[in-house]
């Protein structure tokens, strides 16, 4: 496994990989090296023949505390030389937002899902975070935070733009999002933006890794296409979704896969080894 200076990346189980952020001290807030390293320990695991889910998680109290806001004059300063024009202040402004969108869209794009298991607080950054994450799970006394207004800018790296999608209740995200109101995992699940509460954080743990044996145990090819084919259905119409997943399917149906589960489900046994992907 790669070395990171601000996550722990270990293998809980066969193919589950669990990444936790790991600046403790600093209850898992954003520095912009912890942000560069989100998305490439993602890219990373994108290709890992050994991982076939995530849960990603936070070290300490605290599942994440946002924008490092000690960073923040580093990140949100424009990189460039005092004498650029505002054309060119702005273009290096835009480079780096869309920096920190990638670390976030590297979840989304694993083709691998990612149970994202939130304690303590999750904040600003936390939630764009975590909004790129397939399945969501809290445990008891967990913070939420649309934080963003409150430090006088708009989010800009998510919570935004997937928030609408995730959640029934699009009169409720905006409340949260315009009033930066805090809210906790009862309200988080009322509203879908989790789908279970667990009573503490060792048992969401416990829960989250039975959960990732369960998915890591069927084929990757199906886990992963069943992702695939989620994300782009979540953003077209049904008619080019069919279409997406009729293409999709045409050569990831000539997988052993296939004969090899369906004969396990006949014969009412454990699904198979899988060969690894
Ligand atoms: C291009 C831009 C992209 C993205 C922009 C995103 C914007 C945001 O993320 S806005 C949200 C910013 N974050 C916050 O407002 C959270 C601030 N922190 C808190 O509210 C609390 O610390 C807490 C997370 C609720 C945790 O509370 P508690 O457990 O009581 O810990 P504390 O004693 O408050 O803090 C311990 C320690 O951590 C440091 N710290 C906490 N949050 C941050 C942070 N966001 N940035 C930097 N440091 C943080 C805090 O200063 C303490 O440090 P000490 O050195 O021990 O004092």
């Amino acid at each position: 496994m790669k070395n990171f200076e601000h996550l722990i990346v270990m293998r809980l189980a066969p193919f589950v990989t669990n990444v936790q952020l790991n600046r403790p001290a600093q209850r898992n807030a954003l520095n912009g090296h912890l942000w560069q390293e989100i998305g490439a320990v993602f890219n990373f695991l994108s290709t890992d023949p050994d991982t076939r889910v995530v849960i990603i998680s936070g070290n300490g109290k605290a599942f994440c505390a946002g924008l490092d806001l000690k960073d923040s004059q580093d990140i949100l300063q424009t990189p460039t030389d005092a004498s650029d024009d505002p054309a060119r202040r702005a273009r290096r402004f835009r480079e780096k937002i869309v920096s920190y969108q990638a670390a976030f869209k590297a979840i989304e794009d694993c083709p691998k899902p990612v149970i994202a298991a939130i304690h303590g607080s999750c904040i600003g950054g936390g939630v764009d975070l975590i909004t790129a994450c397939d399945i969501r799970v809290a445990c008891s006394e967990t913070v939420f935070c649309i934080k963003e207004v409150d430090i006088g800018m708009a989010a800009d790296t998510g919570s935004l733009n997937r928030l609408p999608k995730i959640c029934g209740n699009e009169s409720w995200v905006r409340e949260i999002a315009l009033t930066a109101r805090r809210f906790d995992e009862t309200e988080a699940l009322q509203h879908d933006l989790i789908s279970k509460v667990y009573d503490n954080r060792d048992d969401m743990i416990k829960g989250c890794e039975k959960l990732a044996i369960s998915i890591a145990s069927k084929s990757p090819v199906a886990i992963q296409g069943t992702k695939v084919i989620l994300n782009y259905s979540r953003d077209h119409s049904v008619t080019d979704s069919l279409n997406f997943v009729a293409n999709w399917n045409m050569s990831q149906l000539m997988t052993e896969d296939i004969p090899k589960a369906a004969l396990a489900v006949f014969n009412k046994q454990p699904p198979p080894n899988f060969a690894k992907l």
